[in-house]
């Protein structure tokens, strides 16, 4: 009633109000630059190639894009699904999650968004960890259980 977007139940967050924030990333144009860097450097970090080196990294792109838009209060819905089930086929470790934060970092400094705003924005980012770590032992991008051949 008071004109606040109720949070997509897969979002993982709630939406940061303050507008400038979506400008200082540039808007929706803005994150998909951003995304298409942040894939590049993922893809050429061994700690999380693995993960993103597939045919998966266009539509796994687009959702981050929805995803970190909706957060930004940018007028985007996203469509994914939620972060414990997008990433319960995996085994995350803290050193994979840590080098996507690290990564995302280098993508937003590499576009120019502030570092306040950076920061507002991993600030939802952060917490999502206890969803999307599945475990504290080795990383690995292998489905689990294996698929029968
Ligand atoms: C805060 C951190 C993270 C966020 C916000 C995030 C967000 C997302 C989103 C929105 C999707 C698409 C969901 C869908 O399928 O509908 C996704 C999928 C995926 N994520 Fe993450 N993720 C994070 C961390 C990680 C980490 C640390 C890894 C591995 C190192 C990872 C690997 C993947 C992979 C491989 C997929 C595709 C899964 C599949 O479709 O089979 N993510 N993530």
């Amino acid at each position: 009633a008071d004109g606040t977007p109720v949070p997509s139940p897969n979002l993982g967050t709630t939406i940061i109000q303050d507008p400038t924030v979506f400008k200082d990333f540039g808007g929706k144009e803005g994150l998909v630059k951003i995304m298409d860097d942040f894939m590049v450097l993922l893809i050429a970090d061994p700690r999380t190639k693995p993960f993103f080196d597939n045919e998966k990294q266009a539509f796994i792109k687009a959702m981050l894009v929805e995803q970190m838009c909706e957060i930004l209060n940018g007028g985007c819905k996203y469509p994914g699904r939620d972060m414990k089930s997008s990433h319960a086929t995996m085994r995350v470790n803290r050193e994979a999650f840590n080098a996507l934060v690290e990564d995302f970092q280098l993508a937003m400094d590499k576009h120019n968004v502030p570092f306040s705003s950076q920061n507002k924005l991993l600030a939802k980012l952060a917490p999502m960890y206890r969803d999307i770590e599945t475990t504290t032992g080795a990383a690995s991008a292998t489905l689990v259980p294996p698929v029968a051949k």
